[in-house]
């Protein structure tokens, strides 16, 4: 690939253009940064240019500052890697260029990127172009004036919401806002835009520095009433996350002492937030997500993937058609088929409903609802299933139930179709044993509600072809999921890294420790939801059954609580029934259920393991490490046997699948930050004393005690090469 650069044409008009090219989205490299700072400054001193058009090669102006040199930050602990670009680029060489300067922008101009089209005197935009800051995923603040020209450009309360909620809008909806100058096609782009910088020079336009704007800021006292709402609600949903409220410090200094002092206020907040763990972990997630597209042996060996247009849907309980839903809104034909029409009917209403939620919500158009149903087909045979390139089996967790299915299934479809089951827990090559499509059979696991959960995990077994688990990934991209590939083995690489999250947390319980408490523990560390709040939610019969499998798999490390059983007998069955640990009333939140403590206190009796039959005491820090340094622990069994392809996956699927913290940078990042060793020794202590449900694994054990990160490549002579 050709190195970043950044060129300079100078036309018999008199305007220069001035093209930021780094492939794929003109990412604002060091390189380019350099190249800018350059061209402008010829630009101003060349008296053959009139005026300057500042534009992105390739269709993108450019997807912001490089992500990259965050990292570079992070890995060097040194802050002074950031160029000054805020001061020094935008506004000595932009903003106040004694010649115009026009942003011509196409495709995105996101972070870094439209604080340089927002530094410019103008902006003209093709249609659709996707415009925003969406620096706060990455745990700083925008950092090159956006905190500043943004409020000054649309308004107060939409630019914050468009910072705090990293939220784009079009070139269309940025018009109407006056973020944009005009929209014009993209073949009318350039010479617009030539024309607008000529214009402002012959003062036949306003030369506008948004920077010097106060028009749309509204008086003090209302700024100020925004801002103190704005606070509230970010106390509410990013209670972890200082980024939040350290933009509204920043954007709040510009209105009271203007934007120059808010630049430069915003320039130190944004260094001090690089260095802080919540930007490592959200920029190591960052990257990680990208890793997970490049998967050796599939998406390196120049195959190609294939065109999947029709999909069969077997199964219309809740999993079945939160996947038929995720399909039909992304314009994939769906034959949903169920056993009878009473189920079937059941299925489609489960999917009207999650569409017709979706438009509620405001997620979706009345008009692009009404087109994702007419993609529905209900069906009660296989004579749907001739031309269908995909077929997902979502059915009870029955083992004879889903062989008997895949050998009908090999018959009835044709022989190009990939051949997937939503199964959580059951061997692929177990449920394909009765065919001899073996490399046809892969693993589509769905988080529910599947069509709202990110995360899709893509289980191969040692026969699944390359072709099939490409196809399957460009499937699960198509349908806006992130997927992970893993390999086969009870519970796959999520469930079977969590299964220890819930037993522990049902330990603690035995050991005395008070379930409302754990959850709260739990709630404070970063999870949405604690493991009791969770159990409710996925209610008991699905929690005994799961428990049931890893009893199994792992006997030597699985812990059997009386709890669940006991509740189940008491005629609760979590928010199901509306009796769990917590009550559920229509419009209010779960409240804890008192009434479950004499339930509680006979699972203790029954599991007898109190020491000196007295609860044992825990601070909040100690019951969030017993519940998550089990989970450690088994992720690095997962990835010891090479269940995922790297360490990253893991977070991935942690932060997607189980509402990780991002933040936190997923389960393995977050191990290696608090330190292997110290998990070690953790774990080593309470398992002397509680027992082998918290024995260090080897591989845990390896890595501590040599120093070596969770996270470093495992060697492959120690992978299992079965799996991957
Ligand atoms: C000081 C400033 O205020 C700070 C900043 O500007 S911070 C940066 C703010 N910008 C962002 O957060 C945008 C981040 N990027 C994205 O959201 C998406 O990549 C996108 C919408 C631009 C494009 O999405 P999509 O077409 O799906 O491509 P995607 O796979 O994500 O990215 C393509 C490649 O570009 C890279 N890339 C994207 N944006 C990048 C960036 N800002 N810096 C470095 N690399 C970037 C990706 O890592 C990926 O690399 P890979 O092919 O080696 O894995």
């Amino acid at each position: 690939m050709a190195a970043p650069r950044v060129t300079m044409e100078v036309g018999n008009d008199g305007v220069a253009i001035i093209t930021l090219i780094n492939p794929p989205v003109n990412a604002l490299a060091i390189p380019i940064v350099a190249g800018l700072k350059d061209k402008f400054e010829e630009a101003t001193s060349r008296d053959d240019v009139k005026a300057i058009v500042l534009t992105g090669n390739g269709g993108r102006f450019s997807g912001g500052f490089d992500i990259n040199v965050f990292q570079k930050v992070h890995g060097a602990g040194d802050v002074s890697l950031m160029p000054d670009v805020s001061v020094e680029l935008v506004v000595n060489l932009i903003e106040d260029c004694k010649k115009p300067i026009v942003a011509a922008v196409e495709g995105l101009a996101l972070g870094g990127g439209l604080e340089l089209a927002m530094g410019c005197h103008a902006r003209i935009a093709a249609p659709k172009t996707q415009l925003g800051l969406p620096e706060l995923t990455l745990g700083v603040i925008p950092g090159f004036g956006g905190t500043q020209r943004l409020p000054r450009l649309v308004g107060l309360s939409k630019a914050i919401e468009m910072m705090l909620l990293s939220k784009s809008i079009t070139s269309e909806e940025g018009w109407k806002l006056g973020l944009i100058d005009a929209v014009v096609t993209s073949e009318e782009l350039l010479k617009v835009s030539r024309l607008w910088a000529l214009d402002i020079a012959a003062r036949r336009k306003p030369w506008i520095r948004s920077l010097h704007r106060t028009d749309k800021l509204g008086s003090l006292s209302e700024a100020r009433e925004v801002l103190k709402l704005a606070r509230l609600q970010a106390k509410k949903t990013a209670p972890n996350m200082p980024q939040h409220q350290a933009c509204l410090d920043v954007i709040e200094e510009g209105i009271v002492h203007g934007g120059y002092s808010g630049v430069l206020k915003e320039a130190k907040v944004f260094k001090e937030l690089v260095m802080l763990d919540t930007s490592r972990g959200l920029v190591h997630v960052f990257f990680a997500q990208r890793a997970t597209s490049k998967v050796p042996n599939v998406t390196d060996i120049g195959l190609k993937p294939r065109g999947v247009r029709k999909v069969a849907v077997i199964g219309g309980g809740l999993m079945g058609s939160g996947i038929a839903t995720a399909h039909i809104l992304n314009n994939i034909y769906v034959v949903l088929k169920e056993v009878n029409s009473e189920y079937l009917l059941k299925g489609i209403k489960t999917i009207e409903a999650n569409v017709r939620g979706l438009v509620t919500r405001g997620k979706l158009t009345q008009d692009k609802a009404n087109n994702a149903l007419k993609m529905l087909k209900g069906v009660l045979d296989y004579s749907e299933f001739k031309d269908v390139d995909m077929v997902i089996e979502a059915v009870i967790e029955s083992v004879p139930l889903k062989q008997k299915i895949f050998s009908e299934l090999e018959k009835a479809c044709p022989p190009h179709c990939i051949l997937a089951t939503n199964t959580s827990t059951i061997d692929l090559n177990i449920v394909g044993e009765k065919t001899s499509s073996q490399d046809r059979i892969i693993g589509a696991h769905f988080f529910s509600p599947a069509h709202v959960m990110p995360l899709l995990e893509i289980v191969r077994t040692e026969r699944t072809s390359a072709q099939v688990i490409l196809d399957l990934m460009t499937v699960g991209k198509i349908i806006k999921k992130v997927p992970v590939v893993v390999g086969n083995c009870t519970g796959f690489a999520v469930n079977r890294a969590f299964f220890p999250y819930s037993q522990s947390a049902r330990l603690l319980v035995s050991l005395g420790v008070d379930v409302f408490r754990i959850d709260s523990a739990i709630r404070s560390f970063g999870l949405p939801i604690g493991p009791f709040q969770l159990l409710d939610l996925a209610g008991y019969g699905v929690a005994a059954a799961t428990s049931k499998e890893f009893d199994k798999a792992f006997p030597d490390r699985s812990f059997q609580s009386p709890l669940v059983d006991l509740l189940l007998k008491s005629g609760r069955n979590g928010k199901a029934n509306g009796k769990g640990l917590y009550t559920y009333e229509k419009g209010s939140k779960p409240k804890p259920d008192p009434s479950v403590l004499p339930i509680i206190e006979e699972c203790r009796r029954l599991s007898n393991i109190m020491p000196g039959g007295k609860p044992i005491s825990v601070t909040e820090k100690e019951i969030v490490e017993m519940i998550l340094f089990p989970v450690v622990n088994e992720s690095c069994r997962v990835l010891e046997e090479g269940i995922v392809v790297r360490a990253s996956d893991l977070d991935v699927a942690s932060v997607l699948g189980m509402s990780f913290p991002s933040y936190r940078g997923g389960i393995v990042f977050w191990a290696d930050a608090v330190g292997a060793n110290y998990v070690y020794t953790s774990l080593k202590k309470w398992s002397q004393l509680y027992g082998n449900f918290f024995k260090p694994s080897r591989f845990l054990e390896e890595r501590a005690t040599k120093g070596i990160p969770l996270s470093a490549p495992v060697s492959s002579s120690s992978t299992s090469r079965a799996r991957l």
